[in-house]
């Protein structure tokens, strides 16, 4: 499902160019649940990103479901991720300003979906992350975990095959990331949803069925998991 052959960037830097990625080689099957981990500045963020047509390699090519991204324009690459990819940030990056409600309905009503129909999705998402009760709170009223419930509810609105998570759980404490990765895992498995999360952490690692490790740029690393989370 997703193809990266030969993936390098880099990036201009005063002091000259900087190598955040190597040529390097990753398939990940349609329903995988994937951990990146990897030192500091190892690429992983870079990776993720370019995986989500957030930013473009230098050089290689990205290929997901038969769509090989370097070849979409920039409107193209914009659909792309709207309509293809959830995205989870560390920082779950909801606007303080939207409510619950309307910060998971975004990308619905950017993509012009009817009023009864946002709404229905809205209500059936905020089920899906245990969230009733919370539609016209704002992110400030919340708690962290329940901010990155919202930002996976959000991710969910597309009905997107693949969660692209950058360190879902870097801000929660033990428990809220607990149930973070619960909901991630029970997404994969229940809905097939393809998970690549980025994470420091060897525990959460350990929720995913696949462990690829980068050091450099490069991948050092490609381990399959036990069984997983029980
Ligand atoms: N926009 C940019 N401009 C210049 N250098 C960048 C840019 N983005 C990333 N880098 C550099 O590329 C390298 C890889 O960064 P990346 O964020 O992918 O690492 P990471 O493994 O995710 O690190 P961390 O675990 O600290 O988040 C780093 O040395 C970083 O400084």
């Amino acid at each position: 499902m997703i193809r990266v052959e030969k993936v390098s960037k880099e990036f201009a830097l005063e002091a000259g160019n900087f190598t955040a990625l190597r040529e390097t080689d990753v398939t990940i099957g349609k329903g995988e649940f994937i951990a990146v981990m990897g030192p500091s500045g190892s690429g992983k963020s870079t990776l993720l990103q370019i995986l989500g047509g957030l930013d473009l390699p230098t050089s290689g090519s990205v290929e997901i479901d038969g769509v090989r991204l370097e070849r979409l324009d920039e409107k193209g690459r914009t659909l792309f991720r709207r309509t293809k990819v959830g995205f989870v940030f560390q920082n779950y990056q909801l606007l303080p300003m939207m409510t619950v409600a309307e910060n998971i309905a975004l990308a619905l009503a950017a993509n012009r979906a009817p009023k009864a129909e946002i709404d229905r999705t809205v209500a059936r998402l905020i089920r899906e992350v245990n969230l009733e009760g919370k539609a016209s709170s704002y992110p400030s009223q919340l708690s962290g975990g329940q901010q990155q419930r919202v930002a996976i509810a959000r991710a969910l609105a597309m009905k997107p095959a693949l969660i692209l998570a950058d360190e879902p759980t870097g801000n929660l404490d033990r428990q809220n990331g607990e149930d973070i990765l619960k909901l991630l895992s029970r997404l994969n498995k229940e809905e097939g949803i393809t998970v690549v999360m980025v994470t420091h952490d060897r525990h959460a690692a350990e929720t995913a069925d696949r462990i690829i490790t980068l050091r450099d740029g490069a991948v050092v690393e490609d381990a399959m998991e036990g069984a997983g989370r029980k």
